[in-house]
């Protein structure tokens, strides 16, 4: 299919030490789509994404970048990076400039760019992250959260075609969390394809287009909103809890109090079934 940007077929995964963190993923990510992978701690979603962006390659299995195999053992495709960016889960382990203004810039000069165009992404990566103040303070000095914040500034001044965020909410407070959500609206206007693995459930059955619901290095469950988070039982199976909105719609209608058959999205959609 044409409109598909990554897929993996059968991919496996062991780390070194024996552990088997993949067994057999199939998946599909249309492009320009908002995906959302799901699933209790060690359930392989960060594994997923090493092996999505070229860190990590298969121990079995096959990946596709726009149809193009590049997990080819023999002719890996070692620019993979510069089409998908990783937002890592901890910023610790992707930050290591002197300070932040450096810290954004490193990519695109590797990406050989003019010094204006350089320039003019740091800033505006700078902007949507709301750490313009803090360019020239040492990376090693910022907060939790404004370490988050520079790891996702360094991604988007890539600008590259699909990115990664493992638990991008991770370290952030309400008014952040926020912020990042219009930035991710603002990509995906712009036809990025996001991908996000996270543990909260509210926020991801209002936001993706399509879900994959891990246990244990398998795809447990995968669909759009309606058809995962009516499983119940499978989703219990993940350890995951069901959306407070779809609960509080379930209330309603078993107890007569809206007609509306369309499971509601957002609060906003559930207050106007009321
Ligand atoms: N470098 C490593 N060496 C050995 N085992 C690892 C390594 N990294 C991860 N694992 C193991 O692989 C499995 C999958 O881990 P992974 O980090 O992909 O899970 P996750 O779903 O992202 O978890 P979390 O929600 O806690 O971030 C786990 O059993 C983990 O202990």
């Amino acid at each position: 299919m044409d409109n598909i940007i990554i897929e993996f077929k059968n991919v496996h995964y062991q780390y070194p030490d024996g552990t088997k963190a993949l067994k057999g993923i199939n998946i599909k990510i249309p492009k320009g789509k908002k995906i959302v992978f799901l699933g209790p701690n060690g359930c392989g979603k960060s594994t997923t994404f090493l092996q999505m962006n070229g860190v990590l390659r298969p121990t079995e299995g096959d990946i596709y970048y726009k149809g193009q195999l590049v997990s080819n053992k023999k002719k890996p495709k070692k620019d993979l990076w510069k089409e998908v960016g990783f937002v890592f889960q901890d910023p610790e382990i992707q930050l290591f400039s002197a300070n932040v203004y450096e810290e954004i810039s490193f990519g695109p000069k590797n990406l050989g760019l003019s010094h204006e165009e350089i320039r003019e992404r740091v800033e505006e990566a700078m902007k949507d992250t709301n750490v313009t103040d803090l360019q020239q303070k040492p990376v090693h000095y910022l907060s939790g959260g404004e370490k988050k914040r520079v790891s996702i500034a360094d991604i988007l001044a890539m600008d590259t075609e699909v990115i990664l965020f493992d638990e991008p909410t991770t370290s952030l407070d309400p008014k952040h969390i926020e912020a990042l959500m219009k930035i991710l609206e603002e990509l995906h206007e712009g036809g990025k394809t996001l991908i996000i693995s996270t543990h909260d459930v509210n926020l991801a059955y209002g936001w993706g287009d399509y879900f994959y619901i891990m246990k244990e290095g398998a795809v447990l469950l995968e669909g759009d909103h309606q058809e995962v988070f009516k499983q119940k039982e499978l989703l219990q199976k993940a350890h995951l809890e069901i959306p407070w909105i779809l609960e509080i719609y379930q209330y309603l209608l078993d107890n007569n109090k809206t007609k509306v058959l369309q499971p509601p999205r957002n609060k906003e959609e559930l207050l106007s079934y009321l």
